[in-house]
């Protein structure tokens, strides 16, 4: 199981610090929405990372104009763009074939979407399907029964991120659930004092 490490809320400087220091630690690093907001794809683009082992994924979020979204995030060096479930139909199959053709990756982000909608959006074979909750939602998220149903209802679906509070147990039940192929770690790992230390816990804990 994959490990996302979602940098948000500090300084682009200080994200490409982190970001070099968890290269080859978490497998994919996140440049997180409020990233990408702050500081904009031009200067995402014009401070390239040059990860050494990592992929490095822009959280877009992209909900509309998802070719030039997509297009633009690519050359900023995106390795893998997140669209919004919520999307038209025809965002999404745009920017999967935008993703296919450039022979990168892309996340098809969950929240808020019913079931009906993602069976309308399910059959995206490369795609990874982002189980997210939200970040303001004051409810709590069981994040191994959200797979687990997330997983019955749609048998196909091959690639689940999971997102959205999860600390070590959660992370660790994942794992041992053995479903999602990613989960996905911000405030857990970089809000923490020593984020590289938090990074291998998460590792640690993610081995079955
Ligand atoms: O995508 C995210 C969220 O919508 C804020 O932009 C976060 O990267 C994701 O939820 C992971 O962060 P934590 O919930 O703090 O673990």
């Amino acid at each position: 199981m994959k490990l996302q490490a979602a940098i948000d809320r500090v300084s682009l400087g200080d994200a490409v610090t982190l970001a070099h220091r968890l290269d080859g630690i978490a497998d994919v690093i996140e440049f997180g929405t409020s990233l990408v907001k702050d500081y904009g794809l031009v200067m995402i683009k014009e401070n390239p990372l040059h990860l050494k082992k990592s992929k490095l994924l822009l959280d877009l979020k992209t909900i509309d104009e998802g070719p030039y979204e997509f297009r633009r995030g690519f050359e900023a060096h995106g390795d893998i763009l997140t669209v919004m479930a919520g999307s038209s139909y025809d965002t999404i199959s745009k920017t999967y074939d935008i993703t296919q053709d450039v022979h990168k990756e892309m996340l098809i982000d969950l929240l808020e979407v019913d079931t009906a909608k993602i069976k309308t959006i399910s059959g995206f074979k490369n795609a990874i399907y982002g189980l997210h909750h939200s970040r303001d939602a004051e409810s709590n998220f069981d994040a191994i029964s959200a797979t687990k149903k997330f997983h019955e209802d749609f048998p196909d679906i091959k690639r689940i991120a999971v997102a959205g509070g999860i600390d070590v147990e959660q992370a660790k039940g994942l794992s041992q659930q053995g479903i999602a192929d990613t989960v996905i770690v911000g405030s857990k790992i970089v809000g923490e004092e020593d984020p590289v230390k938090a990074a291998k816990q998460f590792k640690e804990a993610m081995k079955k």
